[in-house]
């Protein structure tokens, strides 16, 4: 034990000395630098024959320097903590990041810093602002009798204009606030201690229903159930008449809760938001590696786009929808065509027995020509020769018919072969278009007019089950021959692009658009009255001029005359849309670029 140990301490003026002698140095006023203190150390480890262990180098060290010793910076323990630390909340998380800054910079004055910053952020976590607050006024609000309004005011003044830092502000408030309710003294409890036979509070009735609250808010909020039978446990509480103590318990536990459930609040929408990205990376890479499944290609483009978007309940609805139609059309598509390649594969099979089949005839007759032209050549007597002849005129009869077989055989199996190629190649471009043609114009993106059908199936339906108003919007193009002919067809098609892009940016993600024709344009806007609509188009109108539409380098400027009618409750879609058609021409004919409402 002792062995191990340093020597016993000897004065520091000596050591000092010694070192700054060891350099020819004695006497004067030279204070000895860290190398020379390291190598003195290093010295007296060898000639007293210290072993040479990092700590006995230390506390050598700061003997000669004649300092106090510092505890080393446990830089790999402290670590391994930092990294053990749980990090499933967002508040774990901030306090495991302080620590682990704390850790990297190796000093302990910055890590006794930082524990007490996360003991401030701790306190400031488990009593958040609302509630410091509520305290706070109900104090400064209070009677005091040793303390007046004015130096409370004071009081509270100084703190505020001490603490620029949140956590620091908090913690002295506290503290304030505190003190305060402390000074109250007992005779303020009993004041507000609720006498015998006082006739209850209002606010009791609130009790019943903050309980409802509670577990109303919580429960959909988490899947956690620590959390939910918490919220559970205090809605009893909170429902039954409580003392003052209760409550005070009940304040706290409260504020925990409400701390926790920001928590996993918070979580979820994190979770929420790196599934997303995770789905949108998936979409992507499998988009990059589908390269013969164009099919699939209109599937994944419908998701990506989807998740381009804010999500939105009736969005997914629409997405699942649209979705199902198409697998449900793929898959019977997919089904027809491995049926189509096995009758192909059976037929092709077929082929070429029969090919076989007519070549082993063939080779067979070829043998029995070779055996009667040996037996001629043998032949005695006509009866002989009469014979093979017989055979040879059979044989080739035989051999005829079978290549006549063959040869329709052939030509009905080629019918066939190439019916199926045919079908084959007819399922392979249905399904390639399937869910292009389920859903959208291929040209502008917008809904084609099964997309337009079942959007406002869908939003009949909604309308009717809420009570709500649907509008449509009927808009076409102004002019647009003349774009055609002035910059031809191609031109005109981009603009029809350009204009359904800038519409679908423009609206909600629950109104839709469709193309209704060569220029025209359905637009379907739930639980919108008609006034409103028509300032939504008008906003439309503006938003188009804004972003004016580029024409190999010429601005253009795309106008269109819009008609709104609103949907009756039992009104057929279609005499709606007549309506809305009604109105629009009517805003051509008013001069165009306008927005007219149906009567
Ligand atoms: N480029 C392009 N042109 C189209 C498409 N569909 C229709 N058109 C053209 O749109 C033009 C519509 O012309 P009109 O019906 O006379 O209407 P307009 O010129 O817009 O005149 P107003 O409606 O009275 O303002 C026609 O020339 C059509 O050929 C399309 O998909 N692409």
């Amino acid at each position: 034990m002792t062995q191990a140990g340093p020597p016993a301490a000897q004065p520091n003026t000596d050591d000092r000395a010694s070192t700054a002698r060891s350099h020819g140095k004695a006497g004067g006023s030279h204070a000895p630098t860290p190398s020379e203190i390291a190598r003195e150390a290093l010295l007296r480890l060898a000639t007293q024959k210290i072993p040479p262990t990092p700590d006995n180098f230390r506390e050598l060290y700061f003997q000669i320097a004649g300092t106090a010793a510092e505890d080393a910076f446990p830089v790999r323990t402290l670590k391994a903590i930092a990294e053990a630390l749980p990090r499933s909340t967002p508040q774990a998380l901030r306090l495991a990041r302080v620590f682990e800054k704390a850790v990297a910079s190796g000093q302990w004055s910055v890590l006794r810093q930082s524990m007490l910053t996360i003991s401030g952020m701790q306190a400031s976590e488990s009593r958040p602002w609302a509630q410091l607050i509520r305290d706070l006024i109900r104090e400064l609000d209070g009677h005091h009798q040793h303390i007046t309004p004015g130096r409370k005011r004071d009081s509270l003044e100084h703190v505020l204009a001490a603490c620029a830092d949140p956590e620091q502000l908090h913690l002295r408030l506290h503290a304030l606030v505190r003190s305060w309710h402390e000074q109250a003294g007992s005779e303020q409890h009993a004041a507000i201690a609720p006498k015998e036979n006082t006739p209850p509070p209002a606010t009791d009735a609130l009790g019943p229903l903050l309980a409802k609250l509670l577990t109303g808010c919580v429960t959909p909020l988490a899947d956690d159930e620590a959390l939910t039978s918490e919220a559970k446990a205090i809605a009893a509480l909170v429902a039954a008449p409580a003392n003052p103590e209760q409550v005070a318990d009940l304040a706290a536990r409260v504020d925990r809760l409400i701390a926790r459930v920001t928590w996993t609040a918070d979580e979820q929408r994190e979770i929420r938001q790196a599934l997303l990205n995770l789905l949108r990376l998936i979409v992507d890479n499998v988009r990059e590696l589908i390269v013969d499944d164009s099919w699939l290609h209109g599937q994944l483009t419908l998701i990506a786009d989807t998740f381009n978007q804010p999500l939105d309940l009736r969005l997914l609805d629409d997405v699942e929808r649209r979705l199902r139609t198409v697998i449900d059309k793929q898959s019977q598509l997919k089904h027809q065509l491995t049926d189509a390649q096995q009758k192909l594969k059976s037929m092709l099979a077929g082929f070429i027995d029969q090919l076989s089949a007519f070549s082993t005839s063939t080779e067979r007759y070829e043998v029995v020509l070779t055996e009667s032209a040996h037996r001629i050549s043998e032949a005695h007597d006509i009866k002989e020769l009469s014979d093979v002849v017989e055979e040879v005129l059979r044989e080739t009869q035989s051999t005829q018919q079978s290549a006549h077989r063959s040869g329709e055989e052939l030509s009905r199996l080629r019918e066939q072969v190439e019916s199926a190629n045919q079908q084959i190649v007819q399922l392979q471009r249905e399904l390639d278009e399937t869910s292009e043609l389920v859903r959208h114009d291929p040209l502008t993106g917008a809904l084609n007019r099964k997309g337009l059908d079942e959007a406002l199936e869908r939003e009949i339906a909604r309308m009717r089950r809420s009570g709500t108003s649907l509008s449509l919007a009927l808009l076409d193009v102004d002019n647009f021959k003349q774009i055609n002919d002035a910059h031809g067809h191609v031109v005109g098609d981009n603009a029809l692009r350009h204009l359904a892009r800038v519409v679908k940016e423009t609206l909600r993600p629950q109104d839709s658009i469709a193309r209704y024709g060569g220029e025209e344009f359905l637009i379907l806007l739930p639980e919108t009255e008609p006034e409103q609509a028509q300032i939504i188009l008008i906003r439309l109108q503006r938003e188009l001029t804004r972003r004016y539409f580029l024409a190999q380098h010429e601005h253009l400027l795309i106008t269109f005359s819009a008609g709104i009618a609103c949907l009756g409750d039992t009104e057929d879609p279609m005499k709606a849309i007549e309506r809305a058609d009604k109105a629009m021409y009517a805003a051509k004919r008013a001069g165009k670029n306008r927005v007219m409402n149906s009567a």
